[in-house]
């Protein structure tokens, strides 16, 4: 072979990222006439005896083995759909290389409705216009439909058969005859472009303020970085939809807003549509397949303006965005545990990095790590001190468990009871705060001790009496809820040990047996619109008292709620990990936050049987700043995230001498050098899950190491033992 062909045969060889667990792009021969694809365009290509598609790569950023040309597999075919933009593809390396996983999962997440890439199924619409032919008889079942369609409205055959209550046989008929024309449109039409309303609400000065620094970084088309720390109530959304009036200014501009998934509710759609006239494009788990092609669709194509999601949005292929916000910055749901580990707060950052544009976190009670970012200058803070309105934050009450508590058996105070005694009176709404779902977490035998677990995990089978079944609430196992004990056969033996929300119930329906009473879990909330529904109750008073698990701390606003019982304050204390103070201060916040937003003030009781500890007695006191400075100083020191850096390696399998034999090896082969840790291993506290036995390694480095590398290096030098599964957690947010 010539030098020359050599070269062309060269051009004809493509570097494709396919959707699957691969450290790099494969090549393929690019044959045919047409020139080879450049980067960024989606090709299907053939994968062991599957097709799938891929997109074109710049493959050079990986190393590895070049494949003689001789040797490639021929791709298949391009495909007709708009190429992936640089930004997303940087982010598709940056996000595998920084949580140490295939790149080609990352891919997958970005294209993950491969049906909307096979183009969009058309449908047949009908439509009547002025001038077609008459039919030549006109029956009344004609007369229906003609007197329908005469809005000029093109329609499916069988909406015209639904609305004018014929058969499809008549409609068939008056198409024959030209009284109907068929027109092919694609199934999923364009969303509705929204349009801000000339007037938005007067903001207050802070408001104002903070809104105005958003909308010049929009204008400017460049990285920023906000951080939007207001306190609960005090009308953070209001601020950031003045940034994206900004954006939507620009005719091609798209916006992602992220929500934490039980977040996404109708109450933010309704505000959403109240200042836009439409509701935003959604993107969740819940729209099912053809919502999700809808959507997807429509984002590549740069017509979808306002996605609103939970953490997948964040992969959603964008032409053009121009500003993202991520609400509730602080919650624990951005971070995904399986699959492609990764936090979407992070990874959300960097995306703005990468598309150049601004990007707002918001919360009322910032995470460590945004709050450390503003503070060293790389986020900006806009600060919102006051609720709006006549609004005032709630008044906070202790009450101390070991001396004001309940008789046993119950788990309401008398004062708190009293209370809610007192708002019932009122005609207010109360909630009762208890994050446990079921009746009861323990079952235990009174005659042996015995504790009911689960066959798969190290866990306790949690009681749901409603169903008559015991449950794990880590793997889903559930088995009826046994008359004898399983150990002793003892009869009647059985107790159920501490309180779920089912038993919470229990003692409210006995207190109050005339309270309009819901409980909302997801085990209660479970089809789509259950959660809708259940909020329109609670604004419209048809409800007195809501007992929630943490369903019920996402952003809600219910004017007339001003009574919130947290029934067992100390529950996220107990066990604790890195952020088990940070994330219990955050979610008291979040749910004391729910009381008082309307103009009656609002009281928040919280049972502690640890009333002086620093969290308990933050939330109290209103001093959060103390308490996260506190917490801050003492990562600082422990050269704990975000401080310094830590990576879990979680060493599973179905035997365990394997597993510990693994981790031996771990340990012998464990990094070594200045400000490095490693710690374990040790059986994870779930030290079984799905009947895997669980290790688990911690390392932790100072701040400058680049800790990939020696992750990676370090499992370069071990080999797991047989049936051994080694996963990689950077920055871990579970510990369990
Ligand atoms: N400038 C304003 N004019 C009129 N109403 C406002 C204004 N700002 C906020 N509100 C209203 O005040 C209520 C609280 O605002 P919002 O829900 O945005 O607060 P938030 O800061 O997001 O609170 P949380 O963190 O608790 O979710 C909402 O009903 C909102 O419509
Ligand atoms: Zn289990």
């Amino acid at each position: 072979m010539t030098a020359e062909s050599d070269d062309m045969g060269e051009a004809r060889r493509i570097s494709v990222m396919v959707p699957a667990p691969l450290d790099s792009p494969l090549d393929y021969l690019w044959a045919g006439d047409m020139p080879a694809p450049a980067p960024g365009h989606l090709v299907e290509v053939p994968l062991g005896k599957r097709r799938v598609i891929g997109g074109v790569w710049d493959g050079g950023r990986y190393k590895g083995r070049q494949v003689a040309l001789a040797k490639l597999k021929p791709a298949i075919r391009p495909v007709d759909a708009a190429p992936l933009d640089a930004a997303l593809m940087k982010l598709v390396d940056w996000v595998a290389a920084y949580t140490m996983s295939a790149p080609g999962m990352i891919l997958k997440m970005c294209l993950s409705v491969p049906e909307a890439l096979e183009g969009v199924p058309v449908r047949k619409h009908l439509f009547w216009r002025e001038g077609l032919s008459a039919p030549d008889k006109l029956t009344p079942a004609r007369k229906a439909v003609l007197t329908l369609m005469a809005d000029g409205i093109a329609r499916t055959p069988s909406e015209i058969g639904e609305l004018a209550g014929v058969s499809a046989a008549v409609i068939k008929g008056l198409e024959e005859q030209g009284a109907l024309v068929a027109e092919m449109r694609p199934v999923d039409q364009p969303f509705a472009v929204p349009m801000p309303k000339a007037e938005g609400p007067v903001l207050g000065r802070e408001q104002q303020t903070a809104a105005d620094s958003i909308s010049a970084a929009v204008a400017a088309k460049d990285f920023a970085p906000f951080l939007l720390d207001g306190i609960t109530g005090s009308g953070k959304t209001e601020v950031y939809f003045e940034g994206v009036v900004e954006a939507l200014k620009d005719p091609t501009a798209q916006i992602l807003v992220l929500l934490p998934e039980i977040a996404l509710t109708a109450q933010w759609f309704d505000r959403f549509a109240d200042r836009f006239g439409v509701e935003p494009v959604v993107w969740h788990s819940d729209i099912g397949q053809a919502g999700r092609r809808r959507a997807w669709g429509e984002i590549a194509a740069g017509r979808a303006r306002v996605v609103v999601g939970a953490r997948s949005a964040l992969f959603l292929p964008f032409r053009n965005l121009r500003l993202i916000i991520v609400d509730e910055e602080h919650d624990p749901s951005y971070k995904q545990e399986e699959g492609v580990i990764y936090h979407a707060r992070d990874m959300a950052v960097v995306r703005a990095k990468f598309e150049a544009c601004p990007l707002v976190l918001a919360s009322a009670t910032p995470s460590m790590e945004s709050r450390v970012n503003a503070k060293a200058g790389r986020y900006k803070e806009l600060r919102l001190t006051e609720r709006h309105g006549a609004a005032e934050l709630p008044a906070m009450r202790v009450i101390d468990m070991r001396h004001e508590g309940p008789a046993s058996g119950e788990w309401i105070a008398p004062m708190l009871a009293s209370a809610i005694e007192d708002r019932l009176g009122r005609g207010e709404q109360s909630m009762l705060f208890l994050n446990r779902r079921g009746y009861a977490p323990l079952t235990l035998c009174r005659t042996c001790g015995h504790r009911i677990e689960c066959p798969a995990c190290s866990a306790w089978l949690v009681e749901h009496r409603s169903e008559r079944r015991l449950v794990c609430h880590h793997c889903g196992h559930s088995m009826r809820t046994p008359d004898n004990c399983p150990e002793c056969d003892d009869t009647g033996s059985l107790v159920p040990c501490g309180p779920g929300v089912e038993r919470l119930q229990e003692e409210v329906t006995a207190r109050f047996p005339t309270a309009r009473l819901a409980v909302m879990t997801s085990d209660t909330l479970t089809r789509p619109g259950d959660m809708a529904r259940m909020v329109a109750m609670i604004e419209s008073g048809a409800l007195d008292i809501v007992i929630g698990t943490q369903i019920v701390t996402k952003g809600y606003h219910f004017p007339n709620l001003t009574c919130v019982g947290v029934i067992d304050a100390d529950l996220g204390l107990r066990g604790g990990d890195l952020r088990a103070g940070e994330r219990t201060w955050q979610q008291l916040v979040q749910v004391a936050g729910r009381a008082g937003r309307g103009d009656k003030p609002g009281t928040v009781f919280l049972q502690s049987y640890d009333p002086a500890h620093p969290v308990v007695a933050a939330i109290a006191t209103g001093d959060g700043e103390a308490f996260m400075e506190a917490e801050e100083a003492e990562r600082s020191r422990f050269h704990m995230p975000p401080f310094g850096r830590l990576a879990a390696l979680v060493i599973s399998g179905p035997d365990l001498a394997a597993v510990v034999e693994t981790g031996r090896r771990l340990a012998r082969a464990a990094p070594q050098g200045d400000g490095i840790h490693v710690l374990g291993p040790a059986p994870a506290p779930l030290a079984r899950l799905r009947g895997l036995h669980r290790h688990r390694m911690l390392v932790q480095t100072g701040r400058d190491t680049l800790i990939q590398d020696l992750v990676a290096g370090w499992l370069g030098r071990v080999k797991p033992a047989s049936a051994v599964k080694i996963r990689v957690d950077i920055d871990p947010y579970s510990f369990m």
